[in-house]
């Protein structure tokens, strides 16, 4: 999977069906079933979003950290730079998006190992504090697969090479199937 983020399998943002009522679109959530329903291991480079509005890697989401991943001989990695919104104490990322930026690029293992899986656990350990303004290269693998688990780490480190967390969590393979339940979900 070389295709620039953007390109390649990135679901289409098709935004028609359901337009006049507040429920997710079904044309939306068709196309990103549809694109991760057949996910086969990635090549080296660069590796597509989640979809255009996942709030780890969419570039569309005004909210998200919008991470860019490439693939790599053993993993995956993205180098990233906190910003105000995700500030906890001033000048420092807020924990919680720490997790969701290792939550998201383990989700990138998966075009790696060319499953469908969801996070089941995942523990974070906050060696340093992540500053705002500051380059971190995350880097995450697959340590072991028994059965339908999962088991993957991650770590974050400084442009010198220190450590400032590390990740561990347990993916659990499911059907595309898992992913219709999106569609009860309604918007405000
Ligand atoms: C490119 C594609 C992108 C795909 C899309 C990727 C998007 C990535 C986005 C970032 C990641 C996310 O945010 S994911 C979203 C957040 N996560 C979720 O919403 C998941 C919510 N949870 C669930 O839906 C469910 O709990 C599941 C599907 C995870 C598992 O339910 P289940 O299918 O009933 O399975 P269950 O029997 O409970 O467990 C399965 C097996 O795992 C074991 N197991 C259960 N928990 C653990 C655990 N903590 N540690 C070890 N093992 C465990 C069980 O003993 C069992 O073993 P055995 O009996 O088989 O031996």
């Amino acid at each position: 999977m070389s295709d620039a983020q953007g390109q390649g399998r990135q679901p289409e943002a098709v935004k028609t069906v359901d337009d006049d009522t507040d429920r997710q679109p079904m044309s939306t959530l068709d196309a990103w079933v549809r694109s991760m329903a057949h996910p086969e291991p990635a090549s080296l480079g660069r590796l597509p979003a989640h979809s255009p509005t996942c709030a780890g890697c969419g570039s569309e989401n005004p909210a998200g950290l919008a991470l860019v991943v490439d693939a790599t001989e053993d993993g995956v990695r993205a180098v990233h730079r906190f910003d105000r919104r995700q500030e906890g104490a001033p000048g420092i990322a807020h924990g919680g998006l720490v997790a969701a930026a290792f939550d998201d690029l383990f989700g990138f293992l998966l075009y790696r190992v060319g499953e469908l899986a969801v996070t089941r656990s995942l523990t974070v350990e906050y060696l340093r504090p992540v500053l705002l303004g500051t380059d971190y290269e995350f880097t995450a693998k697959v340590r072991t697969r028994e059965g339908r688990r999962l088991h993957v780490d991650a770590s974050a480190v400084e442009t010198d090479g220190r450590r400032v967390a590390t990740a561990d969590a347990t993916f659990i393979i499911v059907d595309v199937d898992h992913f219709e339940q999106g569609r009860a979900t309604t918007l405000p």
